[in-house]
């Protein structure tokens, strides 16, 4: 049982938040320094509510990106709301497939979600940032060597999570009967195997799954990735894009690190080549004038090569180090 309650008024809304927080616990807690940064502000009605994933492959994720983007709550055992402790901002744990539709029709000002599912719900959300995870596609599958074109599909019976992208994907196909479209929750993969359809619509991701319940792919209904979105209608605007700013320094930070290094002044050239910076990078003389110390931003997933054309080019003392976040303009 969870103890959240969104309605379409937005106090009212912050109210029931802050009625689930603080439940019937005694006033007193309300007051823990702990869960209540700001003295001044004992009354946290207008906070932006911020809708996470409170499960499966992108919950453990997300939460790490947004304490790395600074966010810091604590969050009571079952209960699906944590307020941060710095900013008037309180993120709310919900099914990854309902956070388009809570932000989209309801009072939900940001949330982070599939593209797949912005698109199943039909909802007008602001799309603000790709955060370069959760990719996969959805696709049309059928049991291996039964079907070469989707069009073979059309009429007959397909089982999915994705009934509305499924009808339309079909309905542009069909040439008679309208395709028997049947929504389940999960495991979708079982059902031709188990004789509910003829055929399913699913994301891919590396295919295991697919191949593991005797399927193949026969068409790509789209391309999906994890994105962080707003309500086009919130009254938070700064706030909204102060976080944008803060998750997207977190991920900036993520896919950088800095090396630094001492060169001989006549090869500064060359390494300046190896490492040229995200602008240029960092030089500065040192006391022996035949040698400057250069830092650099250098992409993680290219960091060790770099260090040794450092080295081969003349570098010494190189030195490695994460940056934990950033501000870096996009
Ligand atoms: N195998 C995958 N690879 C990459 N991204 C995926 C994969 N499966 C799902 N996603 C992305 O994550 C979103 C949420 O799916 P996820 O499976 O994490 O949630 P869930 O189905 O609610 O949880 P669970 O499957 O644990 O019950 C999907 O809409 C999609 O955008
Ligand atoms: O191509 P793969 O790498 O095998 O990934 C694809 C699988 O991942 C998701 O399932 P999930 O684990 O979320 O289980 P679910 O179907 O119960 O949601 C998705 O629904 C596919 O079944
Ligand atoms: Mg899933």
């Amino acid at each position: 049982m969870h103890r959240i309650a969104l309605s379409t008024a937005r106090a009212p809304v912050a109210a029931a938040a802050a009625a689930a927080y603080y439940g019937s616990r005694p006033r007193e807690a309300a007051c823990d320094p702990q869960l209540v940064p700001h003295p001044e502000r004992h009354d946290r009605r207008g906070e932006l509510l911020f809708g996470v994933p409170k499960k499966g492959r992108l919950h453990e994720k997300i939460v790490g990106m947004l304490k790395g983007a600074g966010l810091e709550y604590k969050r009571e055992a079952r209960l699906d709301i944590a307020h941060c402790r710095d900013l008037p901002v309180s993120l709310v744990f919900l099914p990854a497939a309902d956070i388009a539709t809570y932000v989209g029709e309801g009072d939900v000002d940001m949330g982070i979600t599939g593209e797949d599912i912005i698109a199943e719900s039909e909802v007008d959300v602001i799309e603000l940032m790709r955060l370069g995870m959760g990719k996969c596609r959805l696709s049309v599958q059928a049991p291996a060597g039964s079907t070469q074109d989707p069009r073979q599909l059309a009429g007959k019976r397909v089982v999915t999570s994705f009934p509305v992208l499924t009808k339309k994907y079909f309905a542009g196909l069909e040439t008679g009967a309208e395709t028997k479209v049947k929504c389940i929750s999960g495991s979708v993969e079982a059902s031709c195997g188990l004789g509910l359809a003829d055929g399913i619509v699913d994301l891919v991701e590396t295919g295991t799954t697919m191949r593991a319940a005797g399927l193949e792919e026969v068409s790509v209904i789209m391309h999906t990735e994890t994105v962080l979105i707003a309500n086009p209608h919130s009254h938070h605007k700064e706030l909204i894009e102060l976080l944008r700013k803060r998750i997207s320094g977190f991920i900036t930070a993520s896919r950088y690190m800095m090396v630094t290094y001492n060169v001989p002044r006549h090869l500064l050239h060359v390494a300046r080549q190896i490492t040229p910076g995200k602008k240029s990078p960092s030089i500065q003389p040192l006391e022996d004038e035949a040698w400057v110390a250069v830092s650099a931003l250098v992409e993680k997933s290219k960091a060790a090569t770099i260090m040794d054309s450092l080295e081969a080019a003349g570098a010494t003392d190189i030195l490695l180090s994460a940056i934990h976040s950033s501000r870096m303009g996009d």
